[in-house]
C-alpha cells in the first residue's frame, strides 16, 4: 500500500467548499487530459448540497473552470425508487446542482437508473452495469470501470455507497454495481458500485460534516475496524481524500494535511 489518505479539515462548509471545488477540477482537468470526459460518481446524503456550493460559484480565472460540458454524471449508490420521488439521489442532485445550472453553458451527461426495471433490484443493478460497460467500453482494460472520481459521503455507521458494515456486499468480487434488499438506513432497496469499483477510481473524496461524525471519524482512522469506508481508505491510501470540518474531526488521532494540491 502506498501512503495513507489525506485528511483535509476545515473550520466549516464555507472554508471546505473551496478547497473541494480545487480539487474536483483537478481531477477533471486530469480526467480532460487523460481521456477527454470527466467520469465522475456521485452519492446522495448531504453531498450534492456541499457540491453544489463547491460548484455553483463564479469562476475566478483560467484555471477554475468547471467544464460541465465535458462531464458524464453516475450515481455511486441510488435508491429503487422513482426519479422524481423524495428519495432519489438523482433528484436531490437534480434538486441541488443540475437545475442550477447556467442555462447557457454546455450541459453534463447524467446517467439516472432506468426506472423501468423498478420492480426488480438485481435487474435494475445489472441494467446499470450495462450503462457502465457501455460508457468505458472504449478503454482497454474494461475488468473494471477506472472513474476519474468517486465523490462520496460516510455514514454514522461508516457506510459509504449502500455498502453498509459487515454486510455480505462487502465480499462481492465480480460485479460492478449490486442490488441489496434491506439496507441499514432506509429505504431498504437500493442498487451500489461494489467495493472493488470503488477501490479502482483514480481519486475518492470523501466529504463528511458535522459533530454527529465524531464517533465514527475516530474509529475509522484510529481503529478501522473493517468498516467499508476505512477498506476504502486501506486499499486507496493517496489517491483517496477526505474533507471534513473540525468538529468531524475533534479528538481524532490522525494527522490532518493543510490542503494543498
Ligand atoms: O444514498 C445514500 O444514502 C447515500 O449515498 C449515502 O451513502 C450517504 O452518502 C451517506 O449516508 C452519508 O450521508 P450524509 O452525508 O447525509 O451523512
Amino acid at each position: 500500500m502506498g501512503k495513507q489518505a489525506n485528511l483535509y479539515s476545515f473550520s466549516g462548509v464555507d472554508t471546505l467548499a473551496p478547497a473541494l471545488r480545487a480539487y474536483v477540477i483537478s481531477c477533471q482537468d486530469a480526467g480532460l487530459a487523460r481521456h477527454g470526459v470527466f467520469k465522475v460518481g456521485v452519492s446522495g446524503g448531504s453531498l450534492p448540497k456541499t457540491l453544489a456550493q463547491a460548484l455553483l460559484t463564479p469562476s475566478s480565472g483560467e484555471d477554475d473552470q468547471v467544464k460541465w460540458g465535458k462531464w458524464e454524471i453516475f450515481f455511486a449508490d441510488e435508491r429503487v425508487v422513482p426519479l422524481d420521488h423524495a428519495d432519489s439521489n438523482y433528484a436531490l442532485l437534480k434538486a441541488e446542482l443540475l437545475d442550477k445550472l447556467p442555462a447557457d453553458v454546455e450541459q453534463p451527461l447524467v446517467h439516472p437508473i432506468n426506472p423501468d426495471f423498478l420492480d426488480d433490484a438485481q435487474e435494475l443493478a445489472d441494467q446499470y452495469e450495462q450503462v457502465l460497460v457501455r460508457s468505458f467500453a472504449s478503454r482497454d482494460s474494461v475488468k473494471l470501470p477506472i472513474f476519474d472520481l468517486l465523490l462520496l459521503g460516510c455514514g454514522p455507521d461508516g457506510h459509504t455507497c449502500s455498502l453498509f458494515p459487515s454486510h455480505d456486499l462487502l465480499r462481492e468480487e465480480s460485479a460492478w454495481v449490486a442490488p441489496i434488499e434491506d439496507s441499514p438506513k432506509p429505504p431498504l432497496r437500493r442498487i451500489t458500485l461494489t467495493l472493488p469499483v470503488v477501490n479502482h477510481s483514480v481519486r475518492v473524496a470523501f466529504v463528511a460534516t458535522g459533530a454527529g461524525k465524531q464517533g465514527i471519524m475516530k474509529e475509522i482512522f484510529e481503529e478501522g475496524n473493517g468498516l467499508p469506508c476505512a477498506l476504502v481508505n486501506e486499499v486507496t491510501g493517496e489517491r483517496c481524500s477526505w474533507f471534513v470540518d473540525n468538529a468531524a474531526v475533534e479528538g481524532v488521532s490522525y494527522p490532518k494535511r493543510p490542503f494543498c494540491l
